[in-house]
């Protein structure tokens, strides 16, 4: 099921496939039949463009190859965790316009929750904890400060907002609610194992996730749906021991979680972004003469900028890794 599409500029026009929605810096398209011009019900392209966004802005220089780093270190990561949960990918083999940037992948109905998991304490989840002394209803521990490690990743699940509003975060008991006590047990858990994992991984190549959001979706033929049905689902009705929980979107990548590097880490103050530092640090100087409490549209970014951004995101794959990275080809 996919959401209705507002079609922005944004997301190019691509021969051969009709575009559903577009999201702040990618599109998703569904692939036409050529003899029909129907869509294909199966199958999805996902595609990640150039574009970054900060401070809930999406700029208007694009930072070239980021959407095919993005890419490639999502299916590395759905290959590091294909013991945790099956995944929605089913191939690179994607128009030449999109290559290396694009995947195509399994057309799933998604849960309608958007699930994010905490092992560092910031942002959103500092905010709450620093009013109620819990997160998403889950009690920790006192003293904590901005970047503190939690005791182990945290469950804090939000809502899926409508298109260009903040996500609302819930707690366990609403997501209960939402799809029913097995199938949120279920996404809880592999929410935390797969941050968990993606740490341990990235713990080793000097790089700290400090939160992560992920979606789950389930195919259509084993909810007893056709393809392109649309109607509604009753997720409490779903057993995961019986259907397969998809992991499905993008995984562990810098833009679906937080990248910090570990050897700059200081509990206390603000983490340095892995891979938006540079970008923010310009935005905020003077030099950008932009204000971003002004809600205007950030500046057109100097050549360095996207340069070294570039360079940030690439260095961020090939530490991970361990492949240099090839842009226009998948790995
Ligand atoms: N395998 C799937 N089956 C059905 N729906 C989705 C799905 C729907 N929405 N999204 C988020 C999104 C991904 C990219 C570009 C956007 F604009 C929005 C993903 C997926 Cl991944």
């Amino acid at each position: 099921h996919v959401p209705t599409a507002h079609t922005p500029e944004a997301a190019p026009q691509l021969p051969g496939h009709e575009l559903l929605y577009s999201g702040k810096v990618r599109g998703l398209y569904a692939p036409l039949d050529p003899a029909t011009g129907q869509r294909d019900q199966e199958r999805l392209l996902l595609v990640a463009s150039d574009r970054i966004s900060a401070y809930d802005h999406v700029l208007d220089t694009p930072i070239p190859d980021k959407g095919s780093v993005l890419t490639q270190m999502s299916l590395w990561w759905f290959d590091q965790l294909a013991d945790l949960a099956p995944h929605h990918v089913i191939s690179t083999d994607v128009p030449e316009q999109v290559a290396g940037r694009a995947v195509y992948v399994r057309r799933l109905r998604m849960l309608p929750v958007e699930c994010v998991a905490r092992a560092f304490l910031t942002g959103g989840g500092l905010a709450e904890y620093a009013a109620t002394g819990t997160v998403s209803g889950v009690p920790l521990p006192e003293g904590l400060v901005d970047g503190s490690r939690l005791p182990e990743p945290v469950f804090t699940p939000s809502t899926k907002a409508p298109m260009g509003e903040h996500d609302q975060p819930i707690s366990f008991a609403e997501v209960e609610e939402l799809v029913g006590p097995r199938l949120a047990a279920r996404v809880r858990d592999l929410t935390v194992a797969i941050l968990q994992r993606g740490n341990e991984i990235a713990a080793d190549r000097g790089i700290l996730i400090a939160d992560t959001k992920v979606e789950f979706g389930i195919d259509p033929a084993q909810l007893g749906l056709g393809d392109g049905a649309d109607e509604e689902i009753d997720w409490a009705s779903v057993d995961p021991d019986v259907v397969d929980v998809v992991l499905a979107d993008e995984v562990l990548t810098p833009d679906s979680s937080r990248f910090w590097r570990a050897s700059e880490w200081a509990p206390g103050r603000t983490q340095t972004s892995y891979d938006k530092q540079v970008l923010r640090d310009w935005l905020t100087s003077p030099a950008s003469g932009w204000d971003k409490a002004s809600d205007t549209p950030p500046p057109t970014l100097p050549d360095d900028v996207v340069e070294l951004t570039r360079a940030r995101y690439v260095e961020a794959y090939e530490t991970l890794t361990g492949r240099p990275f090839t842009a226009g080809t998948p790995a």
